[in-house]
């Protein structure tokens, strides 16, 4: 047996949803530049889905159905208010909470195409007010209902804060929403394809994913790079910060990608938007820090920046909790792994590797009385 460990380049399956070939990054055959420059979330999600760009009335039945689709059961809500608030991270309320979505979805074990497609556009649909729900709700305050005439960025930025966001907030998100959409067989896109091709239900799935993104070498990576840029606090602190963390061989967080080696293309897009915010809210500092710790980060160790590490930074100028960083990925990403999920489901077989054995050789049992 050959043992590659972390299935470093080992290809487990087909796709046509995404495509990273020389450090470029596609989506269904799009350049992630072309899309984070022209297009919206929705008509993203809607091309994942179907690896076509909607045409305009598509992408309005789209639009109309995650609207129509956007509220919660009540339960949730009610379930938010009674556990340790404080205590818990977003993610986990959001793990929960998708699980429990379940529970309210007739259709959550029916298995065919049309119930599928169903279930994602409900899934896609309830996500953000799952997540801006709970972070209303650990401060005090009630959820805010979605809003039927914003579009998906937009709704979100309001259903967080109760107010309705201005264009620059609007349009910075909907692009840090693309940006995260998809990329191919990542690790919770790989856990909830292993999960449905057991076939097992979308919940079931999505519940997995969530799960593998919240690790901070996977999506949490964008809340430990913000926790990171705090303990730093200003730019002259940068260099000795970032050195102490290479003497104790410590990772930097938001650096190094298994696939890209010459650089995440998603990094300047975010970098860009974060040049941007910071100093139109007024707090350049932290792109200021983050510039310089690229600096040292790829000259000492020739590790290129990945999406996580600018988007701290651009997620914090839209006033942001940071321990809502990896929700909003999972917002974003909801689209991808819905798109695997479909997939997988439309061409299956269960995946299931081997383990090459390194436990003790063959032996007798022994009788308990007999055991040292
Ligand atoms: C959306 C996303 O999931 S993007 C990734 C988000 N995660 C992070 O930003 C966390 C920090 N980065 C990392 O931990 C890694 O680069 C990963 C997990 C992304 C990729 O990991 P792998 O492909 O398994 O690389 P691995 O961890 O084996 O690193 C290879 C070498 O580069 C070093 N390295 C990799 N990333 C970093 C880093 N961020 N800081 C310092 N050194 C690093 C490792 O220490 C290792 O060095 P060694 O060979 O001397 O032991
Ligand atoms: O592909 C990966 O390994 C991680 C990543 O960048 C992503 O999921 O966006």
């Amino acid at each position: 047996m050959t043992v590659t460990r972390g299935l470093e380049g080992v290809v487990a399956t087909t796709s046509s949803i995404s495509s990273i070939i020389d450090d470029t990054l596609t989506y269904a055959g799009y350049d992630i530049d072309d899309l984070a420059e022209n297009a919206t979330f929705e008509e993203v999600v809607y091309l994942l889905w179907h690896r076509e760009l909607p045409t305009k009335a598509q992408l309005e039945e789209l639009k109309r159905q995650l609207a129509e689709n956007a509220s919660i059961p009540k339960e949730i809500i009610d379930h938010f208010k009674v556990y340790p608030i404080k205590n818990v991270h977003p993610m986990a309320a959001l793990r929960t909470a998708v699980s429990m979505l379940g529970l309210y979805d007739e259709e959550a074990d029916v298995i065919d195409a049309d119930a599928n497609y169903r279930k994602a556009i409900r899934l896609q649909a309830k996500i953000p007010t799952i997540v801006t729900a709970f972070s209303r709700i650990r401060k005090g305050l009630e959820p805010v209902e979605p809003r039927e005439d914003l579009g998906f960025a937009a709704n979100f930025l309001y259903m967080l804060t109760g107010e309705e966001p201005n264009e620059i907030a609007v349009e910075a998100f909907d692009k840090a929403l693309i940006l995260h959409a998809d990329h191919e067989l990542n690790a919770s896109t790989f856990t909830a394809r292993v999960c449905v091709a057991t076939l097992s239900d979308i919940y079931s799935g999505i519940t997995a994913a969530i799960g593998a993104l919240k690790g901070p070498l996977h999506g949490g990576a964008n809340e430990a790079v913000m926790k990171m840029l705090t303990e730093i606090g200003s730019v002259d602190n940068v260099q000795s910060y970032i050195h102490k963390k290479f003497e104790n061989k410590e990772k930097i967080m938001g650096f190094g990608h298994r696939v890209y080696r010459l650089g995440d293309p998603r990094a300047k897009h975010l970098k860009k938007m974060s040049e941007k915010l910071t100093k139109l809210v007024g707090e350049p500092h932290w792109y200021e820090m983050s510039a310089k710790i690229e600096d040292i980060v790829t000259s000492t160790k020739s590790l290129p920046p990945n999406v996580d590490f600018y988007s701290a930074s651009v997620y914090h100028c839209l006033g942001i909790d940071h321990d809502l960083f990896t929700p909003i990925f999972a917002v974003s990403r909801m689209s991808g792994w819905l798109a695997h999920i479909l997939e997988q489901y439309e061409n299956n077989r269960l995946i299931r590797p081997r383990a090459e054995y390194t436990g003790p050789a063959k032996r007798s049992y022994v009788p308990i009385e007999h055991r040292d």
